[in-house]
């Protein structure tokens, strides 16, 4: 990518497109720099109020992409990130022209803003800009189960037969939470079959990642596109349900296969997509196995080496962090990761702590990562998922599949992990299963 010079460019012509807790998202829509066609640039925010939890400079999110994620991931699943330099005045009137549009959710509004201090951005393809380009986002969350071999009774049968995404989504729903967050007023739930289990998702079982896809979609337009697992973006802009433009289901679907509901529309094209790509099996593979312990089996390795209990519920973040020794630095990534890929890397009983903690920290990015397939001219091919192309055998003609949102997590969040999992297991336990669930998730076999 060339050097290109984002603070030349007018804050205006920089287009609103999404945001996470961390980031904030735009698409450049001007003319004055052409090479800044189809790029967007994400920008850090900063929190109204200061919250404990430390930010991971900009440029060791970059190198982390490029040195540490890419290598396991692949190439192909990554974009390519540029960090610019940005004064702190055309940060302000970005942030500016973003108020006066009045363009962001109301509930990110009142927690942050941009950080007009932040000196940079990072410059990325902009996954969905062009007309006629349709853009779907998911984001799939755990794909695994874990072993039982460093679960504690209490919690194994639990742990080995609901899923983490599933029992979290009821804890987050429960009236009364501490750690985790809550997402409205809305009853605790069972197991809600009507809602997306990650492991049909992930399964490869053509019927379960439809139904999971279909799932998603109800949620979708349930919740007026409110989810975070699921979201569409025409011809450069979000899509809302409620204010689909007519083209969007033409676009998704052809109307033969539509048959009057656009769920099952959606998932009869998109799930040879996601079959025919590796990535939902990388990534799988890369959460298990980076988290071979559970956070149980880690917790243990941590208070027995160094005498720190991560489930203390008055742990401060920084004493979390300097105990496990530090926010790893990207040389120390690098050679964990030579480590690790050695022929016969040791395994997790012989391990270093400190390698399990990175392996910890690496598969928190990869359960938290998004899905982004980008479709330029739909509708495309009935038969996409045997049309691999000839140059990259893991890009599917038509469709170009990236993986975004890769970015170190703070170690600081270890103690956080630990009682949060104690928290949603426990509340699945004592809440939801003492009230009548089925004995295995939705996605599980017995
Ligand atoms: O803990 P989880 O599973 O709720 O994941 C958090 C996400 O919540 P989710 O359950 O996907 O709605 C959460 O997503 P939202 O901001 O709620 O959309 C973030 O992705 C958070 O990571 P970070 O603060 O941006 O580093 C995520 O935190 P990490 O667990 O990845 O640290
Ligand atoms: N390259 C891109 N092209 C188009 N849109 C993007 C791109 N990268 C991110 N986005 C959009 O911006 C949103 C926020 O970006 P990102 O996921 O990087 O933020 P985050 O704060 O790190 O998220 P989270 O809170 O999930 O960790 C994404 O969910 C996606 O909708």
């Amino acid at each position: 990518m060339a050097r290109l010079r984002v603070d030349a460019t007018s804050p205006v012509d920089w287009l609103y497109t999404a945001e996470g807790g961390a980031n904030l998202v735009l698409s450049y829509a001007g003319d004055a720099v052409p090479d800044l066609q189809r790029h967007a640039l994400r920008l850090r925010k900063r929190k109204r109020i200061a919250g404990p939890q430390g930010a991971i400079p900009d440029q060791v999110d970059v190198e982390f992409g490029d040195k540490v994620v890419r290598p396991l991931l692949g190439p192909e699943l990554c974009l390519e990130a540029q960090v610019v330099a940005l004064s702190s005045e055309w940060l302000r009137s970005v942030a500016g022209s973003l108020a006066a549009r009045n363009v962001r959710p109301l509930k990110r509004v009142e927690e942050d803003d941009v950080d007009v201090a932040a000196g940079k951005g990072v410059l990325v393809e902009d996954l969905i800009s062009g007309r006629g380009c349709l853009s779907v986002e998911i984001k799939p969350k755990w794909g695994f189960l874990p072993s039982r071999d460093h679960l504690s009774p209490e919690t194994a049968d639990v742990k080995s037969a609901y899923c983490r995404t599933c029992m979290h989504r009821a804890l987050k729903r429960a009236p009364r939470i501490t750690t985790a967050k809550r997402v409205g007023a809305e009853p605790a739930l069972a197991v809600d079959r009507e809602e997306f289990c990650p492991l049909d998702l992930y399964s490869r079982d053509p019927a379960r990642t439809s139904r999971a896809l279909q799932q998603l979609y109800a949620s979708w337009t349930s919740s007026d596109g409110g989810i975070n697992n699921l979201r569409f973006f025409l011809d450069g802009k979000l899509v809302k349900p409620s204010e689909l433009p007519p083209q969007f289901e033409e676009k998704m679907t052809s109307s033969s296969e539509f048959d009057g509901d656009p769920a099952s529309g959606f998932a009869s094209r998109f799930t040879p997509i996601l079959l025919a790509s590796p990535v939902l099996p990388r990534l799988a593979a890369l959460q298990a196995s980076l988290d071979p312990l559970d956070i149980e089996g880690l917790a243990a390795r941590v208070r027995d080496e160094l005498g720190l209990d991560l489930y203390r519920p008055d742990l401060a973040e920084d004493e979390v962090a300097s105990t496990l020794g530090g926010q790893p630095t990207t040389q120390e990534w690098q050679a964990w990761l030579e480590r690790a890929s050695a022929p016969a890397p040791p395994n997790e009983q012989d391990a270093p702590l400190r390698d399990l903690v990175l392996a910890y920290l690496l598969s928190a990015t990869f359960k938290d990562c998004s899905i982004f397939i980008r479709v330029d001219s739909p509708p495309f091919p009935a038969n996409i998922a045997t049309t691999l192309s000839a140059d990259d055998p893991s890009a599917i003609a038509g469709a170009e599949i990236k993986v975004i949102d890769l970015d170190p997590k703070p170690i600081a969040r270890m103690g956080k992990y630990a009682r949060m999992d104690r928290e949603i297991v426990e509340h699945w336990r004592d809440s939801v299963l003492a009230g009548g669930a089925p004995s295995r998730c939705c996605g599980t076999t017995a």
